[in-house]
């Protein structure tokens, strides 16, 4: 086991990096909860789904990475990180590929990057199951196409296919030897 380990989930829109994500926060392991600029989806608090901001709000400065998705910015912050490493030894976060390239950069022994894998038909039942507009999922599989997210980025540490929540929960933790 790592000193500090961060678990970057990377995964195409409707793999489950949330559910995956929540379910780990439930097991003590606290979420980064990184900043955007979309507007937040039913549901969604801000400060616990993600720190909701203007563009004007966003001051690059403060960022240990940006990344542009679907024409929104989205961007994890140094305190962000440096709060949850403080109190605790393991934090999760989701990401873009480019999020995984930049924490692995960043911070080369503490991240752990996992791919979670999943098909294009099951991305599209998961996304109309989680509520989102017919406009919405043609545009995110669209983005996913354009942007490789189909597929590993090369900083991938671990592969899973979420077809368990419970099991890809396990696997995660396994692989990095905690039991919690
Ligand atoms: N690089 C980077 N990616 C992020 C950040 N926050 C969220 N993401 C990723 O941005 C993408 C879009 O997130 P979201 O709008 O919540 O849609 P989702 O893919 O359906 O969960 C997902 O791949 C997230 O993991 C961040 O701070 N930096
Ligand atoms: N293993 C799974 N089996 C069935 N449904 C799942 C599974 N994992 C996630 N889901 C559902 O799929 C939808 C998309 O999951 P979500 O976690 O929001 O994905 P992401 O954060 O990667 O976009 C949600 O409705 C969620 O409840």
């Amino acid at each position: 086991m790592r000193n500090k380990c961060i678990i970057v989930m990377v995964g195409p829109s409707g793999s489950g990096k949330t559910t995956v994500g929540d379910e780990l926060t439930r097991r003590g392991i606290p979420k980064l909860v990184t900043t955007t600029t979309r507007e937040p989806r039913v549901g969604e608090h801000d400060g616990i789904d993600y720190h909701f901001r203007k563009m004007a709000d966003m001051n690059p400065e403060d960022f240990i990475e940006q990344t542009l998705y679907n024409h929104k910015v989205y961007g994890l912050t140094k305190s962000e990180v440096s709060k949850a490493l403080s109190t605790h030894d393991v934090v999760h976060v989701s990401l873009d590929r480019n999020g995984a390239e930049a924490m692995k950069a960043f911070f080369p022994n503490e991240t752990f990057v996992v791919f979670i894998h999943i098909s294009k038909e099951t991305m599209i039942e998961r996304m109309r199951k989680r509520g989102d507009s017919e406009e919405k999922i043609v545009e995110r599989i669209s983005h996913s196409h354009e942007n490789n997210e189909l597929i590993p980025p090369k900083e991938t540490d671990l592969i899973i296919e979420n077809i368990d929540v419970e099991l890809t929960v396990q696997k995660i933790l396994s692989h990095l030897k905690l039991s919690v």
